[in-house]
C-alpha cells in the first residue's frame, strides 16, 4: 500500500466520524478481517476491493478460501482503523470515483491544512517527497517561506539540520523552493542559511535558487538592485552556488553600488558621503565594527568585521555590490601595540575581499600607504618603486596588500587600485591610532587650549595631504580608465612639512599658540618614512594634482574646526532628556529638574555638571538614588 505512509499522517489529523461509519462496525455482515498491531478489524470485501484495487487483488489471491485475513504490521491499530473508516463513510462514493487516488488527496489536504508545522516539517517533507506529493511539499514550502526570519529559524531546526546531513539533495532542493517562494515578497531573493553552511560545509554564506540566477541577468533586475551578475552568469550556472567558483568577468550594466569597510574610520567617514552625495544613499553601504552614528542615519550601514569572510560575501550579495572600498585597518602606532591583530586584521581582510572580487566581479579600492617604505628606503622624493622594508607590522601588511594586489589583477583580472596615501589631515574624525596623528591633534589643541605637546620631534619631517585632496584623488583614482593605468598603487602627495613648520603656520592664524616636543616610540617610526615622495606617475597617468598646499591647508582646517566645534558646543547644550530629583536631591539653585544633553547633566542651576561620576557635584555624590539615576540615564 504504497500511500499508507500519508494515509496514516493524514487520517490521524482528522476526527473519527463515528455514525457514518456504522457498518463498519458491525461485526454480524463482515466477510473478512483486518489485523493491524493488537486489534482486529471486521470488514466486507465488497467495500474494501471497491476502494482499492490493493485489497480487490488479496481477495482474489484468497480465492475463497475461508474467511480473508489481511494483516498489516507496518501500521499500528488506530492508523488502520482511520482508514478503514474513511473507506466506510459517506465519502466512499468518491473513493468510488476516484479508487483510492482520492484518499491520498485527501489526505495530504487534510495535513497540508492541519498539520504543518516546525515539529512535524521535516517528517512531512519526507512523507510528500517519498509519495510525490505536490500539495504536501507545497505546504511545507510555504510554511518555511512566510517570512525571512521564519526561514532562518526552520534552517536552524535540529531536524532540518539533520535532514541536511541525512539527505542533502532533499533538503537543498526544499530550501530552493523555499527561497524562490520569498523571492515574490520584499524580503530578497537569498538568504544566510547559516545551518546548511554548517552542514554541508560549502563555502559562501549566501546562494540564490537556480531560477532566480536566471532572471537576475535582466535589467530590471539590476535596476532594482537584485543583480549578482556575475553569479548568474557563471559557466557552471548554479555551481557558484555550491562551490564558489568565478563567473564570467563583464562590463557592469548598471550603477555601482559600493560596499565600504572601515567606514567609520578617518577616511570613511568623509569618503562615504561623498560618494553617496554622487551616486544616492542607498547604493553606498557603509560598514564598520564600530558605529558611525551619521553614517547610519545617512544611509545603510551594516555590523562588519572584514576578517569574516561569509558575512562579506552575504552583504556583497544582499546589496548587489559592484565595488569595495577597503579602508578597515589598525594603522603603524596602534598595530606596534598589538602587532598580532594587526596582522591578522590587516591581512585577512583584503585576502578575503580580493578574493570575494573574484567570485562576484568586484572593482576594488583600497589604499595603502609611505608605511611601506622603510629605513633602506630613499628618503627624499621616494619613487613609487623601490626598496620596501618597513619596520612596522602595519608596513609589512600593507606590502603584502600591494603585492596580492598587483598579483590578483595579473592572475586574475581583479580591478584593484590603490593609493599610496601619506598622512592626513581633517577636520570631521579623529584619526585612528598612526605616526601621523600629531597633525591632526594639533589643530584641536590649537583651537581648544592654545598648545600642543607634540609626540614627534621638531624637525621630523614626513608628507600630509589635506582631506579635500585625499578624497579627490581616491574618487579620480578610482573611476580612472582601466587603460590608461600604468600601476595598481601610486604615490600622492600634497606637502612636506616638520611639526616645528607646522606650528608656525597655525601660530600665524591662533596667536599665541605654543607647542612643546615629548617624543615617544612614534619617533622611531616617522624616522623610517619618506621626507617626501615622488607623484609623478598619478600626476601623467590619470591627471592627479593637489589643491591644498601647507598655508591653504592651515586655514581651511583652522575655519572648518572652529565651525564644527561652535557646532559641537551648541549641540551639547540641548537638553535631551529630562528627570525630576529625589527631594532634597537638588543643590540649593536647582529648581528640581536633572536634564541630560548631548555631553552632560544640567543640575536646573545652569550649571553643566560632568558625565563622569567622580567629577559630579558633591550633592549628586551624597544622594546615592539620584546617582543610580544618572547611571541609567548615562547607559540610554
Ligand atoms: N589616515 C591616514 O593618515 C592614512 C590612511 N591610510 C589608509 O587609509 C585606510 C583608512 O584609514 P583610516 O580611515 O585613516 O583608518 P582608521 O583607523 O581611522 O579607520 C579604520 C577603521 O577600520 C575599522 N576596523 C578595525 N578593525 C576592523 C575589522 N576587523 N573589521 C572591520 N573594520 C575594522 C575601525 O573600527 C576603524 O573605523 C587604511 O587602509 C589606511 O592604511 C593610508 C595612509 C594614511
Ligand atoms: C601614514 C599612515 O599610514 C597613517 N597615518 C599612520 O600614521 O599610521
Amino acid at each position: 500500500m504504497w500511500w499508507i505512509g500519508i494515509i496514516h499522517a493524514g487520517l490521524c489529523a482528522r476526527p473519527l466520524e463515528d455514525s457514518r461509519g456504522a457498518p463498519f462496525r458491525s461485526k454480524a455482515t463482515s466477510d473478512c478481517t483486518v489485523v493491524a498491531g493488537s486489534k482486529s478489524f471486521p470488514a466486507h470485501q465488497a467495500i474494501l476491493a471497491a476502494a482499492s484495487p490493493v485489497f480487490e487483488q488479496l481477495f482474489k489471491e484468497n480465492n475463497g478460501k475461508g474467511t480473508p485475513v489481511i494483516r498489516e504490521d507496518k501500521y499500528d491499530a488506530t492508523t488502520m482503523e482511520r482508514f478503514l473508516l474513511a473507506l466506510y463513510t459517506g465519502d466512499a462514493n468518491e473513493l468510488c470515483a476516484y479508487d483510492v487516488k482520492w484518499l491520498k488527496s485527501f489526505c495530504e489536504a487534510n495535513l497540508a491544512d492541519s498539520e504543518v508545522d516546525d515539529d512535524s516539517l521535516v517528517q512531512l517533507l519526507c512523507l510528500a517527497d517519498e509519495h510525490g506529493s505536490k500539495v504536501l511539499w507545497e505546504a511545507c514550502v510555504k510554511h518555511m517561506s512566510s517570512d525571512r526570519a521564519q526561514l532562518r529559524a526552520c534552517l536552524d531546526l535540529p531536524a532540518v539540520e539533520q535532514l541536511f546531513k541525512d539527505d542533502p539533495e532533499l533538503a537543498h532542493s526544499l530550501m530552493c523552493a523555499a527561497v524562490e517562494e520569498l523571492g515574490e515578497s520584499d524580503e530578497g531573493q537569498y538568504i544566510d542559511a547559516a545551518a546548511y553552511n554548517r552542514a554541508r560545509g560549502w563555502r559562501p554564506a549566501a546562494w540564490l535558487s537556480a531560477e532566480k540566477l536566471k532572471s537576475h541577468t535582466s535589467a530590471e533586475a539590476c535596476a532594482a538592485g537584485l543583480h549578482t551578475t556575475s553569479a548568474a552568469a557563471s559557466p557552471q550556472f548554479g555551481g557558484y552556488l555550491r562551490t564558489g567558483q568565478a563567473g564570467v568577468p563583464q562590463e557592469w550594466d548598471h550603477d555601482p553600488r559600493f560596499l565600504v569597510t572601515g567606514a567609520s574610520g578617518q577616511i570613511g567617514a568623509e569618503l562615504i558621503p561623498l560618494l553617496r552625495e554622487k551616486y544616492s544613499p542607498s547604493s553606498v553601504i557603509a560598514s564598520d565594527v564600530r558605529l558611525n552614528r551619521e553614517l547610519m542615519e545617512g544611509g545603510p550601514f551594516v555590523y562588519c568585521d572584514v576578517q569574516d569572510k561569509d558575512n562579506l560575501a552575504r552583504i556583497i550579495l544582499e546589496n548587489g555590490v559592484s565595488h569595495v572600498v577597503h579602508l578597515a585597518t589598525l594603522l603603524s602606532a596602534i598595530g606596534e601595540r598589538n602587532p598580532q591583530l594587526a596582522l591578522r586584521v590587516n591581512t585577512h581582510g583584503i585576502q578575503n575581499i580580493l578574493d570575494l572580487a573574484i567570485q562576484h566581479n568586484l572593482h576594488i579600492y583600497a589604499p595603502s600607504t609611505i608605511a611601506v617604505f622603510g629605513k633602506t628606503t630613499p628618503r627624499h622624493n621616494t619613487p613609487d618603486v623601490t626598496i620596501k622594508e618597513p619596520s612596522t607590522m602595519y608596513g609589512v601588511t600593507k606590502v603584502h596588500q600591494e603585492l596580492l594586489g598587483s598579483y590578483y589583477n595579473q592572475k586574475f583580472g581583479v580591478d584593484y587600485r590603490s593609493l599610496r596615501y601619506p598622512g592626513v589631515i581633517s577636520s570631521r574624525t579623529m584619526p585612528g591610532g598612526g605616526t601621523t596623528d600629531y597633525a591632526v591633534e594639533i589643530f584641536h589643541a590649537a583651537l581648544t587650549k592654545g598648545s600642543y605637546d607634540c609626540f614627534l620631534a621638531a624637525d621630523t619631517a614626513l608628507p600630509f595631504i589635506y582631506m579635500p585632496d585625499c578624497l579627490k584623488a581616491t574618487y579620480e583614482l578610482m573611476m580612472a580608465p582601466n587603460v590608461g593605468l600604468k600601476q595598481r598603487t601610486y604615490n600622492v602627495t600634497a606637502m612636506t612639512f616638520t611639526p616645528a613648520e607646522l606650528g608656525e603656520a597655525i601660530a600665524r592664524q591662533v596667536p599665541g599658540f605654543e607647542m612643546r616636543y615629548i617624543p615617544d616610540f612614534r619617533q622611531e617610526i616617522a624616522r623610517t618614512w619618506p621626507v617626501s615622495v615622488d607623484d609623478s606617475n598619478a600626476r601623467k597617468d590619470w591627471g592627479w594634482a593637489p589643491k591644498y598646499d601647507l598655508d591653504a591647508m592651515t586655514k581651511h582646517m583652522l575655519d572648518s574646526l572652529a565651525d564644527r566645534l561652535k557646532e559641537t558646543r551648541k549641540e551639547k547644550r540641548k537638553p535631551m532628556l529630562e528627570v525630576p530629583l529625589a527631594a532634597g536631591g537638588s543643590p540649593p539653585q536647582c529648581d528640581g529638574v536633572l536634564k541630560l544633553g548631548a555631553a552632560g547633566f544640567e543640575d536646573g542651576g545652569g550649571g553643566w555638571c560632568c558625565m563622569e561620576s567622580r567629577r559630579l557635584p558633591s550633592w549628586l555624590h551624597e544622594r546615592r538614588c539620584v546617582e543610580r539615576q544618572c547611571k541609567t540615564l548615562l547607559n540610554y
